[in-house]
């Protein structure tokens, strides 16, 4: 074949389609009726809407003939795949922008993106306006970088893929031969786990509950929070109510309106709109309506838009992902070695409390350690999301112990212990600085401040939003949290009094794997401060479970009970899901000797369970609750279960769970936050991850990321524990001892050999 050549709802399609490396031969469509035609004209693949009568439509073009063929390499082309359609979502749609991480370089209407975050050198090049249209060409895969004005753009073949349309369309749609269905589903499940069949009215009508239909309802007229336990339907609910307010306002239209869903992460964009898309038929999303704009979109995303990075070319450094943590832990491990060797510095904090110097002694000597990590969330929670820095005004009062920190984060009980925290964040930034990049928490800083200028003022009833749907609101820090309705349109009522802005928020602040959702600075201890005018808001609870069983939804109610308690008013409520879905078997703990045993029972379950599996590898997980074995686990992974397994390492689009095949997914909980597996293996739940003594929020967001974890199972968990890190967590004892949990044997050798 020559070129792949689809219409931007035929791209988008794709993305309902679980997709194999058999698909790659002959580019064919599933057997099932799936409201799109395959035509083949001279060697190229035209996939049209089957009732397509004009041939009035932007154009995606893929070279795939040839050497630089766009899918040419196995090894890349399903995730190559997975970027053409996010990038024509980017372009034909206000969905999604290109994310950072893909290096995108662009000169007048051509540009590149890296080809798969492994190989950055390997660029994908797209021209904007081939011949001057509206089309998105994609022209080559090149293995290193090249100028622009080298490159082989390929031009007949885009030309010819332009002419032959009218014929394409014209084109009755022919029985498809057998070979070319090959490597391609229809399946009625999305990657992410939600389930199709039933059309948007359908699930209004007769699927929702009684609560999640009066969140559904409620009227633009002020902040509406929906609260609820892990798989209550709380982003199912958000999705269905943007796309049925878009709706009524395309039905009734009052003036151009325009819908913001903003989420944490690339990820959770890509579940809203795989979700959106399967029950939009009206094709909002995609434009169908020019006066009713539905965008989905990251905090970080509209940040980096508004502020310009890219002309001042700085990158921010995301943190989200495993990378980014790490290279912030070795930055701040290197600054408290720095600060060790100097005998100045040394000397200056050598009163710090000694609790505090023994670790930071331990942290200089064998590298990292907890002090590391703890620093990390005092950065990420109130240094960074609190706009707090050595030498200014809010720096000294948290030197001076006037700007109040809750209990629960690592104990700073003297000035000086502060100030130790305050030079070790200046150091840091410098480091960040002198590498020409900042941290995302400060770009939100930045973004804040835009958003309280008059620059933003001007072009507020502009660029801002009618109402606002924000999903995973534990997620967002409190300066994030005072973004959100400064993003809204001025309103005005018939009196002429400002409206309270409508903004529809979905939280769990369970599964906040950071304290990010604790509200420091000024007395105010609510979530939902003054600043953030949300206060008051209206509030509706879910309680009735979709994803899981009566039993592991019986194990989180007994997980649940060993939270430390947490002061946050109103909000900090027991577990209290019920589930709807028939029984399962009761979850499982096993405690291995060592982690070369751990490692090769789990992995070699996991690779039998995802082979089986009809779902597919997808539909298994094996999930790590220590950041240390992760890290450990991946190269060795890579090279044993090279063709095994598929690794999520950031919070990045996870489309690529859709040519998992029969591998299974290896990631951490807060990766697949959102998402949802048949089976979990739930791994290294070890005591000395948060030992008794550990301060409550160490302790806290341990037992965050166990409930994160376990509540992405539908039907099977499995936990695993390894006796050389200290055992079993005590977090499970309550399970243990209630029964909702059972400690089985380990097996005596691993069940089958790796690979
Ligand atoms: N009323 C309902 N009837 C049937 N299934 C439902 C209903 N509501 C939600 N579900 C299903 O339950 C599952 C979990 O829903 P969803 O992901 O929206 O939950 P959530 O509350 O956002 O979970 P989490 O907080 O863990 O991300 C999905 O598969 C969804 O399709």
């Amino acid at each position: 074949m020559k070129a792949l050549v689809l219409t931007p709802h035929s791209l988008f399609k794709l993305s309902q389609f679980s997709i194999g490396p058999e698909w790659f031969e002959e580019y064919g469509l599933p057997a099932e009726n799936c409201g799109l035609k395959r035509v083949v004209i001279k060697d190229m693949v035209y996939f049209l809407e089957s009732d397509r009568e004009t041939d009035e439509t932007p154009l995606i073009v893929v070279n795939v003939g040839g050497e630089d063929g766009v899918l040419a390499d196995p090894t890349t082309r399903s995730t190559i795949l997975e970027r053409i359609i996010t990038v024509g979502r980017s372009i034909y749609t206000e969905s999604v922008s290109i994310p950072m991480g893909w290096r995108k370089h662009q000169e007048d209407c051509l540009f590149s993106i890296q080809a798969s975050s492994r190989e950055w050198r390997t660029r994908v090049h797209f021209d904007m306006y081939p011949r001057g249209r509206n089309d998105l060409y994609v022209f080559s895969r090149l293995d290193d970088t090249h100028s622009f004005d080298r490159l082989d753009r390929h031009l007949t073949i885009y030309e010819k893929a332009r002419s032959n349309l009218t014929d394409a369309v014209l084109t009755q749609c022919a029985e498809q031969p057998i070979a070319s269905r090959a490597g391609i589903t229809l399946s009625q499940r999305l990657p992410q786990g939600f389930v199709q069949g039933a059309t948007l009215e359908q699930w209004y009508r007769s699927k929702l509950t009684k609560e999640q239909r009066e969140f559904v309802d409620k009227p633009h007229d002020g902040p509406v929070r929906l609260r609820g336990a892990a798989g209550t339907g709380k982003t199912l609910s958000l999705v269905v109510k943007f796309l049925r307010d878009g709706l009524a306002a395309s039905r009734n239209p009052a003036g151009p309106i325009k819908l913001g869903f903003l989420t944490h992460s690339f990820a959770s964009v890509d579940l809203v709109n795989a979700i959106g898309e399967s029950l939009d038929s009206k094709g909002l999303l995609f434009g169908a309506d020019p006066n009713v704009k539905l965008e989905v979109r990251t905090l970080y995303d509209l940040a980096h838009k508004n502020l310009n990075f890219e002309l001042d070319q700085l990158e921010p450094l995301s943190l989200d992902g495993r990378e980014g943590r790490r290279l912030q832990a070795e930055l701040i491990s290197a600054t408290l070695k720095e600060l060790a060797s100097s005998s100045i510095v040394s000397a200056q904090f050598a009163e710090i409390n000694q609790e505090l110097k023994d670790r930071w002694d331990l942290a200089v000597s064998v590298d990292g350690g907890r002090l590391v990590a703890e620093i990390m969330n005092e950065f990420a929670s109130v240094l960074d999301a609190e706009g707090v820095r050595h030498g200014e005004e809010r720096g000294e009062r948290y030197a001076k112990g006037s700007f109040p920190r809750p209990t629960w984060l690592m104990a700073l009980p003297t000035e000086l212990d502060r100030r130790f925290i305050l030079e070790v964040h200046r150091r840091y930034r410098r480091q960040l600085g002198e590498m020409n990049t900042l941290s995302v928490d400060q770009m939100i800083g930045d973004f804040n401040l835009f958003l309280g200028s008059n620059r933003w003022d001007r072009i507020r009833q502009r660029d801002g939003y009618d109402a606002l749907f924000v999903d995973e609101l534990h997620l967002f820090t409190s300066i994030e949290r005072q973004t959100l309705h400064k993003l809204v349109r001025h309103n005005i009522d018939a009196e002429g009094k400002p409206r309270r802005p409508p903004i529809f928020m979905a939280y769990d602040l369970k599964q906040s794997p950071r304290d990010t959702f604790a509200q420091y600075g000024e007395g105010d201890t609510t979530l939902f401060a003054a600043s953030t005018g949300l206060q008051n808001s209206e509030l509706v609870k879910l309680e009735r479970v979709f994803r899981y069983t009566p039993q592991i939804a019986e194990f989180l109610a007994d997980l649940d009970a060993t939270f430390p308690a947490i002061d946050v008013p109103g909000e900090w409520e027991a577990y209290s899901g019920k589930a709807e879905l028939a029984d399962g078997d009761t979850p499982e703990l096993r405690v291995f000797h060592n982690e070369a045993t751990l490692f090769n029972t789990v992995f070699a379950e996991a690779q039998k369970a995802a082979r089986a599996h009809a779902g597919g590898g997808r539909r298994v997980a094996v999930l790590c609750a220590s950041d240390e074995q992760f890290d450990r686990y991946l190269p060795i992974a890579a090279g044993r279960y090279s063709q095994g397994h598929l690794p999520i390492m950031s919070r990045e689009p996870s489309s690529e769970l859709r040519h998992s095949g029969k591998r299974f997914i290896f990631s951490m909980p807060e990766y697949v936050a959102g998402l949802q597996f048949e089976t979990v293996f739930l791994i290294h739940v070890d005591a000395s991850e948060a030992p008794l003594d550990a301060s409550d929020g160490v302790r806290r967001r341990f037992i965050s990321n166990i409930y994160l974890g376990s509540s992405r199972a539908e039907k099977t968990l499995n936990i695993a524990a390894c006796m050389t890190r200290g055992g079993r967590s005590d977090v499970l004892d309550m399970a243990l001892n209630r029964h909702s949990l059972t400690e089985v044997a380990v097996p005596k050798k691993p069940t089958t050999k790796s690979r």
